[in-house]
């Protein structure tokens, strides 16, 4: 193929291509999803952008930022299996989850070097991360603003020393991502306001986002053939921006939480009973550890209230679920009354 390259720089990778068949291959184009709108998918191919319509049958709730999909130059006629998906619970739809980003290889998980910088938080975007299936790296902004950066990087070392974490100042971050920002290559920004996301991003990309209120003007057409979300980042690897980063809540996460706790999950494995709850409990290993000074009391709180969110975030989702089946037989009545009424 001699498109092999710049599908490539898109992020394409041998997962991918493994999921199409020759016919395929002969007849449809990969694309990557760029931006979706209610009726139209803005996604780039190895020839350039393409402005889409969805696939029959398929709602564009259920295409992300960062898909993979085949299309045949106007229509997306197939999603491709993920690599990695952040999503949220939809608050209030009754919707099982939102789609927030698909494909992304690495999230920045952002804090700064002052009292953003919060364990608990990390932690929580760690599990997060871990369940998405993407990895984390942790990045520390302000770091000219402090006295001293390198404490701050030491703490945030010891709160997971598998993960990389980056200190800087966001608004000259220099090659200190790049490894992440490469070319095929897609991250995204994880961090509570003001840490510097925006400030990070237009400095790896090398482009200044305009902030919300210009932004409305730009759906009037000024960038129309980019993808809003899919951003290139000047290292050659791409930046998804979509809406909806700050507010991912930690739901079905079990895997991604006993991920970042492994050490506690360990222990809690050779606790005398299985569904022990490190309290008082005769035989409890976690309490054992915590006496012997090998384990920190305070990260046990912060471990036992992640599961307890995870839990309960993940109940209301089936609860939601639950309500809308109902709603669902609700409505289907009522249809059938008023046909009935109409003598239908
Ligand atoms: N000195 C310094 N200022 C920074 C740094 N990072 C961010 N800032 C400043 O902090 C403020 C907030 O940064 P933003 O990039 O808007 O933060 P954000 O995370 O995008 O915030 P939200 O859009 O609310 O989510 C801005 O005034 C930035 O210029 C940094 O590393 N050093
Ligand atoms: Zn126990």
């Amino acid at each position: 193929m001699t498109d092999t390259l710049p599908l490539a720089a898109l992020g394409w990778a041998p997962d991918f291509l493994r999921q199409l068949t020759l016919d395929d291959l002969s007849t449809l184009t990969p694309c990557r999803v760029a931006a979706v709108h209610r009726s139209r998918i803005e996604a780039l191919a190895a020839t350039g952008p393409l402005s889409l319509l969805p696939p029959p049958g398929l709602s564009t709730a259920e295409i992300a930022v960062g898909d993979w999909a085949l299309c045949d130059g106007t229509r997306l006629i197939r999603l491709l299996e993920r690599r990695s998906t952040l999503a949220r619970r939809a608050a209030g739809t009754g919707a099982e989850r939102q789609l927030i980003a698909a494909n992304v290889d690495t999230l920045f998980l952002v804090t700064s070097c002052n009292a953003d910088f919060n364990p608990a938080r990390i932690e929580r975007y760690l599990a997060l991360a871990r369940s998405a299936e993407v990895t984390p790296v942790i990045v520390l902004t302000k770091a000219d603003e402090s006295p001293d950066p390198e404490a701050w990087q030491a703490r945030a070392e010891a709160i997971d020393r598998r993960v990389a974490v980056v200190t800087l100042d966001a608004r000259a971050p220099g090659e200190r991502l790049a490894d992440w920002a490469r070319a095929g290559q897609t991250v995204a920004l994880l961090g509570s306001s003001g840490v510097g996301k925006t400030t990070l991003a237009n400095a790896l990309t090398g482009e200044v986002q305009a902030t919300a209120p210009i932004r409305a003007d730009d759906a009037k057409g000024r960038h129309t053939t980019t993808g809003r979300h899919l951003r290139p980042l000047s290292a050659g690897g791409w930046l998804i921006d979509t809406p909806g980063m700050r507010e991912l809540r930690l739901s079905g996460a079990e895997a991604g939480i006993a991920a970042t706790f492994d050490d506690l999950d360990a222990l809690a494995g050779e606790c005398r009973f299985h569904d022990c709850t490190h309290q008082t409990e005769p035989g409890c290993a976690v309490q054992a550890a915590i006496a012997a000074g090998a384990v920190d009391p305070a990260r046990l709180a912060r471990w036992q209230k992640l599961r307890r969110e995870d839990r309960i975030n993940s109940e209301t989702l089936a609860e939601a679920h639950a309500r809308d089946r109902a709603f669902g037989r609700l409505t289907r009545k009522a249809g059938r009354d008023k046909a009935r009424l109409r003598g239908e």
